[in-house]
């Protein structure tokens, strides 16, 4: 079996990818309108959207029995990022590229294969639109048209997605939305001198809440704390979700004795929930905050010493469970 190779500019292209937010932005809903398309058009048992990260394939959208992560030295996909024009293998057996492959070497492997490289704005091949069959299969030029122009869908959705600055899921700010306001509300908050707080938030063990619940209502609970932010800040305050199950929030003209009585605010307003919610789950996050030094800071640092300070309240209240 040949593993896929390393392209020449994996460092950048791992960096578009992870700054893209595709990776953490929970968006299927367009990708598996095409998948679910591209199956029954070309009459395959799997359609793919797939993201290359270092080491694996991850699945933006799958229509198929097959696993939503693969690792990278196995995957066909690893292939298809190395080559600007679509890989199509009519029948894995007689490719010595995939022949041992062991997603190929059984009696119900992978037979067929046809991906096109998918690119960010930027021009960075991060993932492929794939179909795949279990059956050896011819695949015409027409059918490659088709698949190129759902590729280009996709790398549409891609795109809109890269230009976001709003969280789909909470209606929130998003990661990038908050690096281009920060820097702004920065300059402003430095020329009226006036102070200028963040604080860094990470949800404890909400993975649990995903895996003993499900998905959807991991999601209601990242929803259900991005309505406890909004009820509990002024409207000028920034609210970010940063990822996952890390928010933010930019107070706005506040220095740390305020954002700490604006937390504890936060912190009771959660706790209130919890007693009264309808939900199986319950919400407790570990928080850091930290003001901006006007004179030395900077704002990567600054975003590290609020997280510093979020990350040692975690691990007290991880001891102290
Ligand atoms: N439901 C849902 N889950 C998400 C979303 N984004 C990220 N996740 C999940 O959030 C989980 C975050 O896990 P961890 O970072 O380990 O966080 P944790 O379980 O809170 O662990 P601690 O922070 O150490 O307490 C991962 O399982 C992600 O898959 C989303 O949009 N919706």
């Amino acid at each position: 079996m040949k593993t896929p190779a390393t392209p020449p500019n994996e460092a950048e292209r791992l960096l578009s990818l992870r700054q893209s937010g595709l990776l953490e932005f929970d968006n299927r809903q367009p990708y598996d309108r095409l998948t679910r398309l591209a199956k029954r058009l070309f009459n395959v048992s799997v359609a793919m959207v797939n993201l290359i990260d270092e080491r694996t394939q991850i699945a933006k959208s799958v229509d198929g029995a097959v696993p939503a992560v693969l690792p990278r030295s196995v995957s066909f996909c690893g292939h298809t990022i190395l080559q600007p024009e679509p890989l199509v293998v009519n029948d894995a057996r007689d490719d010595s590229r995939f022949v041992d492959n062991p997603l190929v070497a059984h009696e119900n492997g992978v037979r067929f294969y046809a991906g096109i490289p998918l690119r960010l704005p930027d021009g960075a091949v991060v993932g492929s639109f794939c179909v795949v069959d279990q059956t050896p299969r011819d695949f015409s030029a027409q059918d490659l048209a088709a698949l190129s122009d759902l590729a280009a869908l996709a790398e549409d959705e891609f795109a809109a997605s890269c230009a976001a600055t709003t969280d789909e899921l909470t209606g929130l700010i998003n990661r990038r939305g908050f690096n281009q306001f920060a820097a702004f509300a920065l300059s402003g908050a430095r020329r009226r001198a006036e102070p200028l707080t963040l604080a860094w938030m990470d949800l404890d063990r909400f993975k649990q809440i995903n895996d003993r619940f499900g998905h959807s209502e991991g999601d209601e609970a990242l929803k259900a704390m991005a309505n406890l932010l909004r009820s509990a800040f002024r409207e000028t305050d920034l609210l970010v979700r940063y990822g996952g199950d890390e928010f933010a929030v930019l107070f706005a003209d506040t220095d740390e004795q305020g954002a700490w009585i604006a937390m504890q605010y936060l912190t009771e307003q959660v706790a209130k929930f919890n007693q009264t919610g309808s939900h199986p789950w319950t919400l407790t996050f570990s928080w850091g905050i930290c003001e901006f030094d006007h004179h030395h800071g900077d704002l990567e640092q600054w975003l590290k010493e609020a997280d510093r300070k979020m990350f040692s309240m975690k691990q007290k209240n991880s001891a102290a469970r």
